[in-house]
């Protein structure tokens, strides 16, 4: 089975992020779909330390998460997820990484269950082009069970591309394409580090007067 395309795109795209530096402490996951095979996806493997390159980055797997090839390589701790996202919906690729500001505005918002970003250039990403269109991203609880976790996440995949927030965790986001998923996700960063200036900002103000 060929999927050397898949994996060259899903590599370019991690290179990307790990210059962004958002995979510290191995953290982060990637999946792409492999064109040739409807039934199959490339995973990172788990564990690695994604910044760097390597011919045993990625392993093919079923729907269901297992490994189609031979290998010694364990899929990611979190490839249930992306096969919620694969069953789900029409998506082709799916990122997940941690970061401090998507750490921060989940614990933050947490207990409200979501984020909602209005009259903001930056949601015209997820589609929300109206000038009242409000972008809402889920916020589920971080279960250390992951098919309890996968469960919980799955039934916020109802689009071929959106987000989610894990709380304390970090981010998942898919996309019809790579491009898609990498462009909401620098969308949901950019959000939330706006966000976190922002209240940082005005507590100093309010502080000040
Ligand atoms: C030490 S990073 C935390 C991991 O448990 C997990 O959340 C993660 O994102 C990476 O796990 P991985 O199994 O390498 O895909
Ligand atoms: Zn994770």
């Amino acid at each position: 089975m060929s999927y050397q395309r898949e994996w060259e795109e899903l590599s370019a795209i991690k290179g990307e992020l790990a210059e962004r530096d958002w995979f510290m402490g191995t953290s982060g996951n990637l999946a792409i779909k492999a064109g040739s095979a409807p039934g199959a996806f490339l995973v990172t493997a788990s564990g690695k330390d994604k910044r760097k390159r390597t011919a045993e980055d990625f392993l093919l797997v079923d729907l269901d998460g297992n490994p189609l090839e031979e290998t010694k390589l364990k899929p990611s701790a979190e490839t249930l997820l992306h096969t919620h996202i694969f069953k789900r919906s029409q998506a082709v690729c799916s990122l997940h990484v941690h970061t401090v500001a998507n750490n921060v505005v989940s614990e933050l918002y947490g207990d409200q269950g979501q984020i909602t970003f209005k009259n903001q250039e930056l949601i015209k990403a997820f589609g929300k082009w109206g000038q009242d269109d409000e972008l809402i991203i889920p916020i589920i609880p971080n279960y250390a069970d992951i098919p309890t976790l996968a469960s919980t996440f799955s039934h916020h995949v109802d689009e071929d591309a959106g987000a989610v927030l894990i709380r304390n965790h970090g981010i998942t986001v898919w996309g019809r394409s790579g491009f898609e998923a990498k462009k909401l996700l620098e969308a949901s960063e950019f959000l939330f580090q706006y966000q976190l200036s922002l209240l940082s900002l005005k507590s100093t103000v309010q502080l000040q007067s």
